[in-house]
């Protein structure tokens, strides 16, 4: 079936979403330590419903067409779409979904949480109900789960959010203020990251020798309390210390890859501060800390010219 051929009436709802960062704790915080991510507004997700007659059917990059003959890499988000839909007292038909992402997949950047939340703010808007920020992360969580296995849930907390959080999975979230700017550049790899096994590695890692992986799991905890400090109040130089040492621990781990080692390794040649691998790891991004923001412009051209496949420029603009 040819997407542009199903034939729409009116009425349309849109739903959108921001991706995320995670500065530092990634991990760790599967395993109840506190993790700082940011909202990243640079790339994100727009789902738009429209009504067709006949069965649900998708339009996006991943896949195009009916519903129950998508592939098994939709499945977390349609098990997400099906239980909004029985919570809407919706029909599970007579819906097209068109979804357009400028998020890279599997870049630790948190594409599969951005694209449920967009979907699922779609749904509602569709069905002219209000939701609860609880509703919302319950339903996106259904298609974490189903892509991650075990997820901490902070990255359907930050997509959510408008402000830089401190997450921790038994006490979700509160806000962190930064005293000064922060200019970092997201540098992408190119290489994709399965976060799923990833964490599976490091769980795995866990039960062979736990006293060893513990201890490294509660050294990022223990950088993260540091990178918070940072951040409120002793600045952008120490936070460069401790995202480095963070990036140690990771790879001590066995989630940075020799891609992401590589360009962390040049981004510190060329003046960041401070430069670690964000998200799953294993593939995907890496995030550096700049000087200033001329630095940061520099920083990020030459990134790319090191055969980076894309680089955001991003500024942590400072709160009151
Ligand atoms: N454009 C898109 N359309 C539909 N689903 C998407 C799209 N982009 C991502 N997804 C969903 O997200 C999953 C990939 O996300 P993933 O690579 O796990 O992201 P991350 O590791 O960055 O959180 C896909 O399997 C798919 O379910
Ligand atoms: C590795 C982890 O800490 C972050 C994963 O980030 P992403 O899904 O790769 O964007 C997993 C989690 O917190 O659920």
């Amino acid at each position: 079936m040819s997407i542009e051929k199903v034939s729409t009436t009116e009425k349309t709802a849109i739903g959108i979403a921001h991706s995320k960062l995670i500065l530092i704790g990634e991990h760790a915080v599967v395993h109840g330590q506190p993790a700082i991510a940011i909202p990243f507004p640079l790339v994100g997700v727009e789902s738009v419903i429209e009504r067709i007659s006949g069965p649900i059917t998708f339009d996006s990059t991943f896949y195009q067409g009916p519903m129950d003959a998508a592939p098994i890499t939709l499945d977390g988000i349609i098990n997400s779409i099906e239980a909004t839909l029985d919570h809407l007292q919706l029909p599970k038909r007579n819906l097209l979904i068109r979804v357009k992402s400028s998020i890279p997949p599997g870049k630790g950047l948190g594409s599969s949480a951005s694209v449920a939340i967009a979907i699922i703010r779609s749904l509602f808007a569709y069905a002219e109900v209000s939701y609860t920020e609880k509703e919302l992360l319950y339903f996106a969580d259904i298609a974490e789960t189903f892509a991650h296995g075990s997820p901490s849930g902070i990255d359907t907390l930050t997509i959510t959010s408008e402000s830089p959080v401190w997450f921790e999975k038994e006490n979700p979230i509160s806000y962190i203020k930064p005293s000064s700017d922060f200019h970092f550049i997201v540098a992408d790899t190119g290489r994709i990251g399965d976060t799923r096994s990833a964490v599976e590695s490091v769980a795995h890692l866990l039960k062979t020798a736990p006293r060893k992986i513990h201890a490294k799991i509660e050294r990022i905890g223990e950088l993260t309390h540091h990178a918070k400090y940072a951040l409120e109040k002793a600045g952008r130089n120490f936070l460069g210390q401790v995202l480095n040492e963070a990036q140690k621990e990771l790879e001590s781990l066995g989630v940075s890859d020799a891609g992401l080692n590589k360009m962390i390794k040049f981004a510190r040649e060329e003046g960041a501060i401070g430069a670690k691998l964000t998200g799953g790891g294993n593939g995907g991004c890496i995030i550096a800390l700049a000087k200033n923001e001329v630095h940061s412009r520099q920083l990020a051209e030459k990134l790319k010219k090191f055969g980076a496949h894309a680089v955001w420029p991003f500024v942590l603009r400072k709160q009151d």
